[in-house]
């Protein structure tokens, strides 16, 4: 009998040929056959109205989650970071690849001495606009859309000071420019650098090959700070950072959640000693926070975004 071909479906963007190329060199080496099959998702063809205007989350997923429900691919590789908390009724998390680089970065344009003055700095992201505006209130900033390879170049063709990327994008598809700074004290998204396989609950055979793939610690990092995002937004989107990482056994979780014009921001940190149980941690510093005058941030949130 003919072994089962592996159908990986993806978005056609560089950045996600690139990761789903990643997944099936993997599962070649491990001896299973595969093909890859490139969707043009909603995300990618909506570009003239701000993400969170659009009002759905997961607007870059669906598409291949109704070809993985059709029955068009078997599996899914996506940026983790844009997956809702939530997957659909049938699909399921098969596996999580090694994290990346969490960062983001700033790619400014002339000099990037402009802290001080005004500045105009672009970014679709609410998380990245309020933290941004947060540290540097005399600054605007101003929307952007599209792939990583568009935004570069809407960057190059515009006169703002600069555009805030996550470095892992741009470093996957070899075009992190000179002209860039880490921003080490903004606090990435949920998942941010890490990718995600996604497959058919009853598919015992492709989760099964998929779960050769799960990097453990990655598991367990994406895991509270999606519980953390689960548990604050309640489904709407918001200005949303967490980040776990691990130091010698012990995992230290970084929360923020902020209100949209950068000015309220409400933190939380948390070391979970070696052996501790996480299972719960995301939950915890979510109502930590939710107690501390996040559910009042979130309903003010929640207002602006609906108007
Ligand atoms: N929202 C788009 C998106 N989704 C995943 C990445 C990069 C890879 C990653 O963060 O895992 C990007 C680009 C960016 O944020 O600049």
């Amino acid at each position: 009998m003919k072994p089962k071909t592996i159908r990986i479906g993806t978005r056609d963007s560089e950045l996600a040929l690139w990761q789903a190329h990643t997944v099936e060199r993997q599962l070649n080496a491990l001896g299973y056959e595969t093909e890859i099959v490139a969707v043009k998702s909603t995300g990618d063809l909506i570009l003239d109205v701000p993400l969170y205007e659009l009002g759905i989350t997961g607007i870059f997923t669906k598409t291949l989650d109704v070809a993985m429900i059709k029955g068009e691919v078997d599996i899914a590789v996506h940026s983790m970071k844009d997956v809702p908390t939530a997957l659909p009724k049938g699909i399921v998390q098969a596996a999580v690849l090694e994290r990346a680089n969490v960062d983001d970065i700033l790619v400014y344009k002339g000099n990037p001495d402009f802290y001080t003055e005004a500045a105009t700095i672009a970014t679709g992201s609410l998380r990245r606009q309020a933290q941004w505006l947060n540290r540097y209130p005399h600054h605007s900033v101003t929307d952007i859309r599209g792939n990583v390879n568009t935004r570069l170049k809407k960057l190059d063709e515009s006169e703002w000071n600069g555009a805030i990327f996550a470095a892992a994008g741009l470093e996957r598809i070899n075009k992190l420019p000179n002209n860039h700074i880490t921003l080490d004290w903004m606090i990435p998204a949920p998942a941010q650098g890490a990718m995600v396989v996604v497959a058919m609950e009853h598919d015992a055979f492709c989760r099964e090959a998929v779960a050769k793939l799960n990097h453990t610690p990655t598991e367990i990092a994406t895991h509270i700070e999606r519980q953390f995002l689960r548990r604050l937004e309640g489904g709407c989107t918001a200005p949303i950072g967490a980040l776990a990482s691990s130091i010698d056994g012990a995992i230290r979780f970084e929360g923020v959640l902020l209100s949209i014009d950068g000015q309220e921001k409400l933190h939380i940190e948390k070391v979970i000693p070696p052996d501790a149980d996480y299972t719960n941690v995301g939950n915890d510093c979510a109502d930590e926070i939710l107690q501390n005058g996040g559910v009042e941030l979130m309903d003010k949130i929640r207002s602006q975004l609906k108007k």
